[in-house]
């Protein structure tokens, strides 16, 4: 189990402890007006629900907002941390994992927003935003941060046309291709997953995100951003998987990709599993999404399954042959989607072996994990307050189910695995640089290899 104290080397968590840091401008600014937006969608949405569920329908609108502007005062002021009340299967987790902050803090001062683990303070918002819908039926299940994700989808099309009709134009003749202009294809298709990230909707608090230019276009101007480029590792790891198939091949048979944001970001994954796939590097592409709204724009079901209809529905060639493939993929098996609850917990991922063995198991059986974006490297790193050049595997703490791969635009001030003077560097250059969502990593861990 992870402690917040100082120990064997492990620094802190970030927090809004320390005045002026990320950490304390993202609880002091952005999760408020990310909480204000969330009041305003539910206020535009006031007449769907009266049309809806009547006059049952205004008061939950009513109580939800309610419960949201109470939070966003708790938030503000800095009052202690509650327990969450809505008996969801994870509220127990929750609450064991409050007790277990407050343990780390001792008794001299409550759980807080300004005072505890930022990575905590954080999700936990999330979690009490779910609360606030979930106690108010019968506009429980109303997404609120849906409309951002649609529209993240649709501003990006001709980002998305572009991408489908390069698979597409891919996928021709690609069992002639060989080894080389096979790993070329990869390279760029891991680059403009990694640049769809970018695509974010939470580092924006909510302004609109999408992908204007096509993004294979920028893939050679962007290459002096990727800080780390792990990307011929994760290639050997799929072209030589520990584990032979049962057909003898001995490349990998499952890789595993844990999402991050809809829109835009989806199908740059979506492209690159079906390159996977196509070309036979994986068998199986196994995806693991959020169990609820989160970080306004994360994946859930309810997304996955509308991007790809979306995609069948557009009357573009490619796009709509792609989303046929992948609804097929779905039907017959090649592709999984998953969204375990661990996901949307606060849990730093050396803890998902104690916390979560059930999902610990299920990533055991990849040859590969790829995890997306800035919120997975710091759960991955604990969001702790590591020097630059500490090393990937040293911030994993012993997390390693399989052979795994970070591909995460920079949107938080932790990095580690940089080379000496590498981060000096950058600071002097460009002070936002850990921040601003400019530079990246493809930053890629085998356990095996310890
Ligand atoms: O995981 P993502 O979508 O790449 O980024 C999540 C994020 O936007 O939210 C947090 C800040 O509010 C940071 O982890 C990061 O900036
Ligand atoms: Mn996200």
């Amino acid at each position: 189990m992870a402690t917040d104290q100082t120990m064997h080397g492990v620094p802190p968590s970030l927090s809004a402890r320390v005045v002026g840091s990320f950490a304390y401008l993202t609880v002091r600014d952005r999760l408020p007006t990310i909480l204000t937006k969330v009041v305003d969608t539910i206020h535009r949405n006031k007449n769907k629900f009266f049309e809806e569920y009547g006059e049952v329908g205004i008061q939950a609108e009513k109580q939800a907002i309610s419960l949201l502007s109470k939070l966003r005062n708790e938030l503000q002021t800095d009052k202690p941390v509650l327990a969450l009340t809505d008996g969801l299967p994870d509220t127990d987790s929750w609450n064991q994992y409050l007790e277990r902050q407050q343990r780390l803090q001792g008794d001299q001062e409550p759980v807080s927003w300004f005072k505890s683990p930022w990575l905590y303070v954080e999700c936990y918002m999330y979690r009490r935003i779910h609360e606030a819908l979930l106690l108010n039926p019968p506009i429980s299940d109303f997404d609120v941060f849906n409309e951002g994700k649609t529209q993240s989808f649709t501003e990006s099309s001709q980002a998305v046309m572009s991408l489908c009709t390069y698979l597409e134009g891919i996928k021709n003749n690609i069992d002639e291709l060989s080894k080389n202009p096979l790993f070329e294809h990869f390279n760029k298709l891991m680059q403009v997953s990694l640049w769809g990230n970018k695509c974010d909707l939470s580092i924006s608090a909510g302004q609109e995100n999408s992908q204007k230019t096509s993004p294979l276009d920028s893939l050679y101007s962007l290459l002096p951003f990727i800080l780390v480029d792990d990307t011929k590792r994760v290639w050997s790891a799929l072209i030589s998987a520990q584990r032979p198939r049962e057909s003898g091949k001995n490349n990998a048979d499952r890789v595993d990709i844990v999402l991050d944001n809809a829109g835009f970001e989806l199908v740059t994954d979506l492209v690159l599993a079906d390159f996977l796939v196509s070309s036979g590097l994986a068998r199986q592409i196994h995806f693991h999404g959020k169990s609820i709204p989160w970080f306004v724009s994360d994946v859930t079901a309810k997304d996955f399954q509308w991007t790809i209809r979306q995609a069948m529905a557009t009357n573009h060639k490619w796009v709509s042959k792609c989303g046929v493939q992948w609804q097929r993929y779905l039907k017959e098996g090649m592709w999984c989607y998953h969204d375990h609850p661990f996901w949307t917990q606060p849990h730093e991922f050396c803890d998902m072996a104690a916390d979560a063995p059930d999902l610990y198991t299920t990533l055991q059986g990849a040859d590969l994990v790829l995890f997306k974006g800035d919120l997975n490297y710091r759960k991955l790193t604990g969001d702790r307050d590591w020097e630059h050049t500490v090393s990937f595997e040293t911030a994993l703490r012993g997390f390693g189910p399989a052979t795994l791969c970070s591909l995460r635009t920079l949107k938080a001030n932790i990095q580690v695995g940089l080379q000496p003077g590498q981060g000096d560097k950058l600071t002097s250059q460009d002070p936002s640089w850990m921040t601003s969502g400019k530079y990246a990593v493809i930053q890629f861990h085998n356990p095996k290899s310890e």
